[in-house]
């Protein structure tokens, strides 16, 4: 064989199928053949034809199996990682920005649908059959969620979530009605219930990544009691290493490996039951016996789970199923099938580990009942079965065997009966070994190169389809999650857009009303407060001024002139005091008017946003209440009952008559008497100036003290009210109360004012909060619409490669 390994050039990179057919094809061209593969095993083979044998065209068949193989691994290792990167994105961005997802509802299938009707018309429960989880696409439990009454928040169709495989979230607590649950869960609940089953498919790959680096494959021999089962295994070993017996001897799975799995020392492992997981560099984990002992181990045992048996397989590469070059192959002996452990060896066969199941039936006994019941159970999960039908030499009539055993097959399997020239066998094994009859060895040489052949080509479809389904299922679920969010996050877009077009002027019109009010406010204030300020000034002003004019006490003659005095004061300043009372009453109803006038812009521009508060016009000047007659500390003295000023025109004047009646009434018009008696005395000239002007002066004294006295009613008001005045000037007393009753005015239509100008604040910030958040949703939902776009195209491009991988091989005839 060794002068057969060469390089050629000719036909590096070809597919495996190009180069399956060339190596089937060129055996007639003269040309050699050349196969690379990226495997452990050998790779380059050159072939001749004119010397090629049927076992060189058996080792280039498998090397280019196994290439086709190992193309697939990368292919499928390096998508798992793409894949896997993607999840981990999803799960960042989901974090971020909770994804819209379907909800799914697991229906409670109704016993009537579980009920299948048997031969008598009675129902029987069959037990639903088990599934792996999501690897496979026809076997998805659909769901069927009930049509919710309102709209699910963030959740897409029940239609869409129909189509989900793998990322669907499982809503299945409690009483609670499909639509209530869905609706009483939070954006972020779902969110998390999302993290969590992108966290299981996270880990469900890492376990599909090592299944299909995993080079091993298990065969797991299975079937009746003393079918031959053992017998079969030491056939295909060509030796005899496990126990056989007439008596059921098989007790525990016995697992067959390559003694160079074990530094090519042949031996046995037990496992004990309840012990920790075997590790074969971990002695602690097993027993370890000789392989003279397998039978007393084997056959009776309560100590030991399973035994893994560790031989030398003389045979060549090209011959030893073990050894065969290209795939480390495990034999499982289970023990025989009896109604106790179908289930035990149904849960065996299912385990992902196990490529192929080998199913071994005794030709006398054809498929008992155990055997259709495991059959039926194993054809869910794997859809072929390599049936041997073993003890064919004990048979007479081989022919209506074979028959009858077929029917059965095509019952029990239809797909392994399609291919039944492939996948169904009669042997006898007890012959192979002791090489008693050569026709019985040749069909078995077939059964052993179409079971090399079944193990190649299904631990190709058990390692590597399972995570080519879960792949093309779970990028399946992605590009679903990836449109509907795209098309989800588009409509929320617009949304969104939309509302702050809406948003955007009725904003400014807000900010540019605001300004308007408030200016009008402010206006509005100080329009009332000047007309305040105006109307108190001159209504103090004039009344004031008016207060000398006639006092309104009745004077009772001289001897109660003080007491008159004294009435006027009061009588004078009360009235100067009601002038500032009735200011303040104009300044509060100037104010009610003022307040209302706010409260109705408040209202008519912010509406509900606007809330009044009382306002009690009651309760305006009513602290700082302002006596008069207090601040004033104007005495009453004896000047201020006779009016001099007067008395000396009067005196004057009386004078000036005295003299003028003398002079021939020159005088008049003069208007004090010192004029006049200047003016007589160079009219009348000395001498008679001498005679006149003592009787003058009695005149005019006798006339001044007449007048003064009589003129007290009049001249206490005028002289009072002309310190009062004076009094009440240097107070500053009108500027004084004015004021104090705007300000007092502008302080109660300053809680209105400052109340609008808040309420105006609040709604500006109210409506900058809802752009601001609108903006921040419309900057989120571009960058998730870019998102999901590139996941789209990502999972889209993933799916179309994974599609692309044939995991069925070169078709391959030897
Ligand atoms: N005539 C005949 N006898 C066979 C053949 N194969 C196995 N036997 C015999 O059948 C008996 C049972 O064989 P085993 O290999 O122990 O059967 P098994 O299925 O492993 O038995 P358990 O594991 O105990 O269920 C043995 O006595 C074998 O010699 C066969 O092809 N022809």
């Amino acid at each position: 064989m060794a002068s057969q390994y060469a390089r050629n050039p000719r036909q590096g990179s070809q597919s495996p199928s190009a180069l399956a057919s060339r190596i089937v094809n060129d055996n007639d061209s003269g040309y050699g053949s050349v196969v690379e593969s990226e495997g452990d095993h050998p790779a380059v083979v050159v072939m001749n034809p004119g010397q090629a044998t049927d076992a060189d065209r058996r080792l280039w068949a498998s090397h280019v199996s196994q290439l086709h193989y190992n193309q697939n691994r990368v292919a499928l290792g390096r998508s798992i990682t793409s894949v896997v990167d993607t999840l981990k994105k999803f799960q960042q961005n989901n974090s971020k920005w909770p994804a819209h997802y379907p909800s799914v509802q697991r229906v409670v299938e109704a016993p009537s649908l579980a009920r299948s009707q048997s031969s008598g018309g009675e129902a029987t429960l069959r037990p639903p059959p088990m599934r792996r989880s999501a690897t496979s696409q026809s076997d998805i439990d659909l769901p069927q969620p009930t049509t919710p009454t309102t709209p699910e928040p963030r959740l897409v169709t029940p239609q869409i979530a129909q189509e989900f495989n793998v990322l669907k979230l499982d809503l299945k607590l409690g009483a609670l009605s499909p639509s209530e649950l869905v609706h009483s869960l939070e954006k972020s609940s779902i969110a998390s219930l999302l993290d969590g089953t992108i966290s299981q498919s996270i880990k469900h790959f890492s376990a599909l990544r090592e299944r299909i680096d995993d080079t091993a494959s298990k065969v797991l021999v299975t079937g009746d009691l003393n079918a031959g089962k053992s017998t079969f295994c030491n056939a295909l070993l060509r030796k005899k290493v496990l126990p056989e017996d007439q008596q059921p001897c098989t007790s525990i799975f016995c697992e067959v490996l390559d003694a160079r799995d074990n530094a090519s020392v042949e031996e046995f492992h037990a496992i004990p039951i309840n012990g920790p997981a075997y590790d074969r560099n971990d002695e602690s984990t097993y027993d370890v016996y000789p392989l003279e002992k397998l039978e007393e181990i084997v056959v009776e045992n309560d100590r030991y789970s399973q035994v893994k048996i560790y031989v030398e397989d003389a045979r060549s590469v090209d011959q030893s199923l073990l050894r065969n070059g290209v795939v480390d192959i495990a034999l499982i002996d289970a023990p025989g099938l009896n109604l106790d452990s179908i289930k035990t060896t149904a849960v065996f066969a299912r385990q992902e580990e196990i490529d192929v199941v080998v199913f071994v039936l005794s030709a006398e006994n054809h498929f008992t009942l155990s055997a259709k019941e495991f059959i039926w159970n194993a054809a869910h999960e794997k859809a072929y079965i390599f049936i041997v039908v073993n003890r064919f030499d004990n048979i007479r009539d081989k022919a209506r065997c074979q028959r009858l055993i077929l029917d059965q097959v095509a019952t029990l399997s239809p797909r392994t009966y399609q291919d039944s020239k492939e996948l169904v066998h009669f042997v006898s094994s007890n012959a192979v070994i002791d090489g008693e009859n050569t026709a019985k060895c040749q069909e078995f040489d077939k059964l052993e190169q179409s079971l090399r052949r079944f193990v190649l080509e299904k631990r190709a479809r058990s390692k590597l389809a399972p995570a080519r389904t879960y792949l093309l299922n779970v990028l399946g679920d992605l590009e679903i999650l990836a449109e509907v969010n795209k098309e989800a996050i588009s409509a929320e877009l617009s949304k969104v857009r939309d509302e702050l077009n809406k948003i955007a002027p009725v904003f400014d019109k807000s900010v540019k009303a605001c300004d308007e009010v408030l200016e009008n406010v402010d206006k509005s204030v100080d329009d009332t407060c000047t007309t305040v300020y105006k109307h108190a000034r001159k209504t103090i002003t004039g009344t004031i001024s008016r207060i000398g004019e006639r006092s309104p006490v009745k004077y009772d003659g001289i001897f109660s002139a003080y007491a008159f005095a004294e009435a006027t004061k009061n009588a004078m300043l009360e009235k100067i005091q009601d002038s500032v009372t009735a200011s303040e009453e104009f300044a509060r109803s100037q104010t009610v008017k003022g307040v209302e006038e706010i409260k109705c812009m408040g209202v008519l521009h912010l509406g509900g946003d606007y809330v009044e508060k009382a306002f009690r016009p009651e309760y305006m000047f009513s602290r700082k209440k302002h006596l008069l007659s207090k601040s004033i500390k104007t005495e009453i003295n004896a000047f201020d009952f006779f009016d001099f000023d007067k008395q000396e025109k009067v005196a004057g004047m009386s004078l000036g008559l005295t003299v003028a009646s003398v002079a021939g009434g020159q005088m008049f018009g003069v208007s004090s008497w010192v004029d006049g008696l200047w003016k007589a005395t160079s009219f009348l000239g000395p001498k008679t100036t001498k005679k006149l002007i003592v009787p003058a002066i009695l005149i005019a004294g006798v006339a001044g003290a007449v007048f003064l006295i009589s003129d007290i009613p009049n001249a206490v008001p005028r002289k009072l009210a002309k310190k009062i005045k004076k009094e009440l000037d240097e107070m500053d007393y009108v500027h004084g109360n004015s004021d104090r009753i705007t300000k007092e005015c502008r302080k109660v239509l300053g809680f209105p004012a400052d109340e609008l100008r808040a309420a105006f604040r609040k709604s500006i910030e109210k409506q900058t909060t809802t752009i601001e958040e609108k903006k921040k949703t419309e900057k989120e939902s571009e960058a998730a619409f870019k998102y999901f776009g590139g996941l789209l195209k990502d999972s889209a491009s993933q799916k179309k490669n994974v599609m692309g991988l044939d995991l069925e091989g070169p078709a391959i005839t030897l």
